[in-house]
């Protein structure tokens, strides 16, 4: 088993107008989320949310930050939030154990002391996304079955962007003190993520994209302010940080998923800032 949290710092959009490409990426993208018996995590200074993958394979893991932290326990001043995209498996929070399904998710409270990942199957793991954000209250801890995601179609053929957004941690249905968190499903022959843009200059927020409907599938994820636009091109599992001044959009060779996770300023998910095409450069 191996341990990683890797530093991810803040940008101005100053900085990246002169970044190469390898720089946009070293800065930006994260490459390796998911590793059999892996726990591989990241620590932004963008609202200092940590996010990664947690792969459990033979023995069962547990996310252990206390030092790295200055606290005693990984959540004790810290929200979390989970959605598992691989095999069956279960967490087990304080002792109480909940099967994890392929989609399933879980709100994990400030407080828990010990959450703990499980595959069922080895050969087949679970695969834990992560999200974890600075919490000042405890708010209960919730399972969040796929079916019980709040689902909300978008876009259309046309445009190509089809899709359904899932939202699993939403302020509407259950409290939290800043993370949002939720599933967006393209669907075939549209490919296309939140175009037009948008920006929203009161909260981060980080991407995952999976489900990539074939191997040699490639997603061109933009960023940048929406006058100087850059892009990354991401494979299937890999991550990027969004910061608060940055457009989030994103197309793919084929069609995808991406689960999203934002915090910050409020919990407004309608709260965005619309950038129309002419000003997209
Ligand atoms: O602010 C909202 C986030 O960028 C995502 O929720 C957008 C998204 O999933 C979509 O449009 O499909
Ligand atoms: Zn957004």
């Amino acid at each position: 088993m191996s341990f990683s949290m890797q530093t991810n710092y803040s940008h101005s959009p100053e900085d990246i107008r002169h970044y190469s490409t390898e720089q946009t990426r070293e800065q930006f993208l994260v490459e390796k989320l998911f590793n059999a018996g892996d726990i591989l995590l990241t620590y932004t200074y963008n609202d200092r949310m940590i996010f990664g993958g947690v792969t459990p394979a033979e023995a069962p893991l547990e996310i252990k930050l206390d030092k790295d932290l200055g606290v005693d326990y990984f959540l004790q001043r810290r929200e979390l939030g989970v959605i598992n995209i691989g095999g069956n498996g279960s967490m087990t929070i304080d002792g109480d154990k909940e099967a994890m399904v392929q989609h399933d998710g879980y709100y994990v409270g400030m407080g828990a002391k010990h959450v703990v990942f499980e595959s069922d199957d080895a050969a087949n793991p679970a695969k834990f996304y992560i999200v974890s954000t600075p919490a000042h209250k405890t708010y209960p801890n919730k399972k969040l079955p796929f079916a019980n995601a709040l689902a909300k179609p978008m876009g259309d053929q046309t445009h190509m962007n089809k899709r359904t957004i899932y939202k699993y941690i939403d302020a509407s249905q259950m409290d939290t003190c800043q993370l949002q968190m939720g599933y967006t499903v393209l669907e075939p022959g549209s490919s296309w993520n939140t175009m037009p843009a948008h920006t929203h200059a009161r909260r981060m927020e980080t991407y995952m994209y999976f489900e990539f409907a074939e191997p040699e599938t490639r997603v061109f994820h933009y960023m940048g302010t929406p006058g100087e636009s850059k892009h990354v091109v991401m494979d299937n599992e890999q991550a990027v940080v969004n910061p608060s001044w940055s457009i989030h959009c994103g197309v793919g060779t084929t069609n995808y998923s991406f689960i999203w996770a934002m915090c910050g300023e409020n919990q407004t998910y309608d709260d965005m800032d619309a950038v129309t095409m002419d000003q997209m450069k």
